[in-house]
């Protein structure tokens, strides 16, 4: 069975020299894969071409077999997408803004916008306006929409970003809760170490543009104790090397 997503060889450099080089990556399917990085690493220019917003110079982004930049659609049929902060009506209900989305899904189930509210707890407020939603309930609202389609894949860029730490449990606690009573494979990027740690199956550890490590969170934790531990081991290594080059 070919891979849910698969990266060979991308490669994107901004005419300043910064962006990313040469990334392969696996996805299969059943895994939350945690795309790790600190800030400006490279994780939103992979996040971009993986959704058909920005290409790739050299390499290949493969979807269920189907290359983003040559069969976009098909490559895209399964996948469900959170970029950044979601965008709502905010003088509109959830419900209102998910019937919406709605009609970009020309064969949606019945009940389909019941079922998404209910996955993201956002049953009981589906009625009030989202201006009156904190951040995470407007995060939970781009989930649901994200879910909408029925994905097979999720890809959620910094889904926790700007929550504060209950509002982080709770999109941590529904993703986790997505991938284990829907099957749903999960790509998510972050820069919070702890959070790849508790939520994730593998990770692949990005440093200035480049893949330096991808493994089992199982494995590193072996390793080295904590997943802190072997980050910060993996960036000495290629430090190491960048030093007797
Ligand atoms: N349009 C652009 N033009 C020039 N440089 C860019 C452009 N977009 C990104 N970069 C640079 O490429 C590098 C990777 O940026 P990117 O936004 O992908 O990082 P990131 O890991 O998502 O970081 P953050 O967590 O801060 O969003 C950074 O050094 C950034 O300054």
């Amino acid at each position: 069975m070919s891979p849910v997503l698969e990266l060979r060889g991308v490669t994107k450099i901004f005419p300043n020299r910064r962006g990313i080089r040469d990334i392969s990556l696996t996805v299969n399917r059943g895994d939350i894969y945690g795309f790790f990085g600190p800030n400006g690493a490279g994780k939103t220019t992979v996040m971009k071409m993986l959704t058909g917003l920005a290409r790739p110079q050299q390499g290949q982004l493969r979807l269920f077999g189907h290359d983003v930049g040559t069969g976009f659609e098909q490559a895209m049929a399964k996948v469900g997408v959170l970029i950044e902060t979601a965008e709502a009506f905010t003088y509109m209900s959830a419900r209102r803004n998910l019937e919406q989305a709605a009609r970009f899904y020309p064969r949606l189930p019945k009940g389909r916008i019941d079922d998404v509210l209910a996955l993201t707890g956002l049953s009981p407020y589906a009625h009030e306006k989202v201006a009156g939603y904190s951040l995470g309930m407007k995060q939970r609202l781009g989930l649901a929409a994200a879910l909408l389609g029925e994905p097979e894949l999720l890809i959620l860029d910094e889904p926790t970003n700007g929550l504060d730490i209950e509002g982080m449990v709770q999109i941590r606690e529904l993703i986790a809760g997505l991938a284990r009573e829907q099957g749903i494979t999960i790509f998510l990027s972050s820069h919070f170490i702890g959070e790849m740690e508790q939520l994730c199956s593998r990770i692949g550890i990005l440093h200035e543009g480049r893949l330096i490590r991808e493994a089992a969170i199982s494995t590193l934790l072996q390793e080295r104790g904590t997943l802190e531990a072997a980050y910060l081991h993996e960036l000495n290594q290629v430090r190491g090397q960048a030093a007797h080059a």
